[in-house]
């Protein structure tokens, strides 16, 4: 790939024509940052340039700032390394250049791509462009001055906090972009359109106490959306800066957090908190390993092409094929539904209507896109459809004798090519397809309720899977709007695997004496978006039984059996679904704790008999954190080192989109070896001396805390001498 570059041409017309070269995105990489520089410096100068036009290639403006100088920052603990793109560039080169400056904008004009579009004096842009101030998803704030003076305060919050607007001057095609901005330019020079430098506005601004109303309203949002990611309050702090003192004095702000080394203690702080803060290391970092995912050994470094999926066949329309419908007549392709009986699938299209006209109440659908989407969906009750589907996903309850029947079913009705997908949770693959000789075709396709809404498809793959098989599954991933992460075929597979002592830990807690309310808001406040108890009343205690039981089977040696469950079963509870959990629920309210289990907890702990002493444990908030996911760790670790993983860096991405886990955090792994490898085996080990094998640290963790290695560090050939991959 050719070095990344800024090129500029001078058009008969007296216009410079800047680009920015650096494939894909057209990142703004430290050279890309120099060369612009260059450039303006030499545009500025010389006497045959009336104005400037700046583009990116290829059809994309610019992606924003170069994320890996950011990685470079964490790793080197060394924020000088970050150039200066805010006043040298922007504001000096760009906003203030005595020649007319036009941003000629397509594809997507992101973060620091934006920024450069807003410094110059008018922005064009072709249709359907993508723009946006992703910053504070990476733990960092945006440029916070412009935005508010172009478009009002509370759109530029509203966009910084991750929503759109419209912040351009005219929209033209692709083919006319480079005419019209050029044209544009000329016109601002010769005075024919306003030269506007966007610092210099506060039309849209209004008044000082509207404004601090809306900042008000702002912060308490932020507050409760992102309680702990400091970049939000941070961000809406350094608007009221620019507000207050001018836009000038806002922008040297954002440079003092970002350079505060060099300033007083209070920049320092904010500096730590926002730049080097784990925060953003964490964000950072699953911004990576999610773009890592796509890479998989010997699957898509092969040359192989992904063959088109246009028809698929879902064989159960419950609320798991009914919502892997849904995701795929979204997104254009067509669905055969296949039910056992009229009323199961009545049901089942219900359901997949309901789901669409949820998506259009909630704004995220417009009604053409729901009525075309439902015109892909077919019912049927036989397989006389099947006859040309690309890809099967059978979600029927967890029985393997009824698998293996459809199973059977479907290597006759099908074409020789077709996927032959199933959505278990659990159920080992080289069993669903043992009475086939398809094993080649088999792979699962484990998505998470409810599947058109959640980001993850676990690609579950066993030694006989082919490579183009998951490259096609991988591909239809993408293609719904899925990220697709290629797991090993065992019990639970890679998500379900690591997060079974999840739950057990929480149970476990409890029968020491914990109180249930208390271990859900620690876990809240950790940063999941529900408590493991929440969970349980969400999942339903039936599907909790039949997954405790498949785990208990699996992994007997470190496996809690708490009866706490059937206790709740017993007394007529079903979480959510009917309505008795260990929360209440009423239409329109938040589940509330419901006090009337308390004698159903307290017979749980009577049943379990381990308080020590007969006594309930005591426990701070921290201790229940660690006690509830250091098991995940110790689990994740056994995971990692049977390979059922291709990076540990894979564990991170599947724990964020298919467990809520904090992507703050960073992802499972991250998180642990944040805290230290070290300080997870020594609690671990001291909690197994006091409470049991549950928590014995694993072979694995043992080793690399006491060897001083990063649970995240690739697994040497040898001890993946087991691997599933
Ligand atoms: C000072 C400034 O205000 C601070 C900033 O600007 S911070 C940066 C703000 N920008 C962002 O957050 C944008 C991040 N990028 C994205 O959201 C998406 O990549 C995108 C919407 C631009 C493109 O998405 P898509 O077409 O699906 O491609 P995607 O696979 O994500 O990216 C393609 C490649 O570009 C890389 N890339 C994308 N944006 C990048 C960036 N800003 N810096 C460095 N690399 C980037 C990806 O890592 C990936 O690399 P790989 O092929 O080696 O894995």
């Amino acid at each position: 790939m050719a070095a990344p570059r800024v090129t500029m041409e001078v058009g008969n017309d007296g216009v410079a024509i800047i680009t920015l070269i650096n494939p894909p995105v057209n990142a703004l990489a430290i050279p890309i940052v120099a060369g612009l520089k260059d450039k303006f410096e030499e545009a500025t100068s010389r006497d045959d340039v009336k104005a400037i036009v700046l583009t990116g290639n290829g059809g994309r403006f610019s992606g924003g700032f170069d994320i890996n100088v950011f990685q470079k920052v964490h790793g080197a603990g060394d924020v000088s390394l970050m150039p200066d793109v805010s006043v040298e560039l922007v504001v000096n080169l760009i906003e203030d250049c005595k020649k007319p400056i036009v941003a000629a904008v397509e594809g997507l004009a992101l973060g620091g791509g934006l920024e450069l579009a807003m410094g110059c004096h008018a922005r064009i842009a072709a249709p359907k462009t993508q723009l946006g101030l992703p910053e504070l998803t990476l733990g960092v704030i945006p440029g916070t001055q412009r935005l508010p003076r172009l478009v009002g305060l509370s759109k530029a919050i509203e966009m910084m906090l991750g929503w759109k607007l419209g912040l351009i001057d005219a929209v033209v095609t692709s083919e006319e972009l480079l005419k019209v901005s050029r044209l544009w330019a000329l016109d601002i020079a010769a005075r024919r359109k306003p030269w506007i430098r966007s610092l210099h506005r506060t039309d849209k601004l209004g008044s000082l106490s509207e404004a601090r109303e809306v900042l008000k309203l702002a912060r308490l949002q932020a507050k409760k959306t992102a309680p702990n990611m400091p970049q939000h309050q941070a961000c809406l702090d350094v608007i009221e800066e620019g507000i207050v003192h001018g836009g000038y004095s806002g922008v040297l702000k954002c440079l003092l957090l970002l350079r505060a080394p060099e300033f007083d203690l209070y920049e320092a702080k904010v500096f730590k908190e926002l730049v080097m803060l784990d925060t953003s290391r964490g964000l950072v970092h699953v911004f990576f390993a999610q773009r890592a995912t796509s890479k998989v050994p010997n699957v898509t470094d092969i040359g192989l092409k992904p063959r088109g999926v246009r028809k698929v066949a879902v064989i159960g329309g419950g609320l798991m094929g009914s919502g892997i419908a849904t995701a795929h007549i979204l997104n254009n392709i067509y669905v055969v539904l296949k039910e056992v009986n009229s009323e199961y699938l009545l049901k089942g299209i219900k359901t997949i209507e309901a789901n669409v006209r949820g998506l259009v109440t909630r704004g995220k659908l417009t009604q053409d896109k729901a009525n075309n989407a439902l015109k892909m969906l077919k019912g049927v009750l036989d397989y006389s459809e099947f006859k040309d589907v690309d890809m099967v996903i059978e979600a029927v309850i967890e029985s393997v004798p009824l698998k293996q029947k459809i199973f059977s079913e479907l290597e006759k009705a099908c074409p020789p090519h077709c996927i032959l997908a199933t959505n278990t949770s659990t159920i080992d693959l080289n069993i669903v397809g043992e009475k086939t000789s398809s094993q080649d075709r088999i792979i699962g396709a484990h998505f998470f309720s409810p599947a058109h809404v959640m980001p993850l498809l676990e690609i579950v793959r066993t030694e006989r899977t082919s490579a183009q098989v998951i490259l096609d599954l991988m591909t239809v991933g993408k293609i719904i709007k899925k990220v697709p992460v290629v797991v090993g075929n065992c019990t639970g597979f890679a998500v379900n695997r690591a997060f079974f002592p999840y739950s057990q830990s929480a149970r476990l807690l409890v029968s020491l004496g914990v109180d249930v309310f208390r271990i859900d808001s620690a876990i809240r406040s950790f940063g999941l978006p529900i408590g493991p108890f929440q969970l349980l009343d969400l999942a339903g205690y039936g599907v909790a039984a039949a997954t405790s039981k498949e785990f208990d089977k699996a992994f007997p040696d470190r496996s809690f059996q708490s009866p706490l469950v059937d206790l709740l079963l017993k007394s007529g509870r079903n979480g959510k679904a009917n309505g008795k959990g260990l929360y209440t629920y009423e239409k329109g309210s938040k589940p509330k704790p419901d006090p009337s289990v308390l004698p159903i907890i307290e017979e749980c702990r009577r049943l379990s008999n381990i308080m020590p002493g007969g006594k309930p444990i005591s426990v701070t908030e921290k201790e229940i954190v660690e006690m509830i996911l250091f098991p995940v760790v110790n689990e994740s670790c056994r995971v990692l080192e049977e390979g059922i993983v291709v990076r540990a860096s894979d564990l991170d991405v599947a724990s964020v989109l298919g467990m809520s886990f904090p992507s703050y955090r960073g992802g499972i792994v991250f998180w642990a070896d944040a805290v230290g490898a070290n300080y997870v085996y020594t609690s671990l080990k001291k909690w197994s001396q006091l409470y049991g094998n549950f928590f014995k640290p694993s072979r694995f963790l043992e080793e690399r805390a006491t060897k001083g290695i990063p649970l995240s560090a690739p697994v040497s050939s040898s001890s993946t001498s087991r691997a599933r991959l």
